[in-house]
């Protein structure tokens, strides 16, 4: 297995529209073999320069928020089969942490994150690409509690920049990334038959790639 080229599939979707728990069943099934998750949010640019307070008013939600030339080159490299240091982001710090993750080379390379299929260079990379779909109402819902549970946040900031920015940013830049899905997910991990044929189909390229 070790020598097939790797494969990559892409998983967007909005704000708490339950990307990472998609992520985590697929990742659950390959975990014995060879599967690495990369995060798009751990490629959030770099804001150490900036004051905190000059960081809170950055649009997170926007694509030229992340550092996308830094993310296509790290995937190539594991494309090539060597290792990377992944950058960790600071959610609470609102910029990038001092450490980093290193990420040995796999056969199949998740890519999961907002805008991971807003960038034409990112979905060549990708041989299965998917959009998990969730009503507004639901992902508000899941992002409330997550963000005041896990990223630090009142219910006050959470709502305010989901009027202010994440809402008008989901429509304009993510919404139509839908378009570019080979599949649509509604409503996330819990669809077990949307998994189950994501997982068949990902095991049938691998089986088909023949070893170098
Ligand atoms: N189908 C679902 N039903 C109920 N809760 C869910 C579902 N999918 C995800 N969640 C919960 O919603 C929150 C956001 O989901 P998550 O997968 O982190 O979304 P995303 O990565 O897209 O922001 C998490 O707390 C998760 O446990
Ligand atoms: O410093 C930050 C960085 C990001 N965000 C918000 O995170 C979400 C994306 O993460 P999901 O896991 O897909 O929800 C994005 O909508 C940003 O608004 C932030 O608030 N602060």
């Amino acid at each position: 297995m070790k020598s097939r080229k790797p494969l990559v599939i892409g998983i967007a979707g909005g704000s708490g529209s339950g990307k990472t728990s998609v992520t985590d069943s697929i990742y659950d099934v390959f975990k014995e073999h060879s599967v690495v998750v990369i995060e798009q949010d751990y490629y959030y640019k770099d804001q150490a320069h900036l004051k905190f307070e000059e960081r809170l008013e950055t649009n997170y939600d926007h694509p030229l928020a992340f550092d996308t030339d830094l993310l296509i080159s790290q995937i190539q490299v594991l494309l090539d089969r060597k290792r990377v240091e992944k950058p960790v982001y600071d959610y609470a710090l609102h910029t990038r942490s001092d450490e980093t993750i290193t990420i040995e080379p796999q056969d199949v390379i998740i890519l999961e994150g907002i805008l991971v299929l807003e960038d034409a260079r990112l979905r060549e990379l990708m041989d299965i690409k998917l959009f998990v779909d969730t009503d507004a109402d639901l992902r508000i819902i899941r992002r409330i509690m997550r963000d005041i549970k896990e990223r630090g946040r009142t219910i006050e900031s959470v709502v305010e920049q989901y009027l202010s920015v994440v809402r008008p940013m989901h429509n304009k830049f993510i919404e139509p990334t839908k378009g570019y899905a080979d599949i649509i997910i509604p409503e996330g991990g819990h669809n077990g038959v949307a998994i189950d044929l994501i997982v068949t189909k990902i095991k049938t390229i691998l089986e088909s790639r023949t070893e170098l």
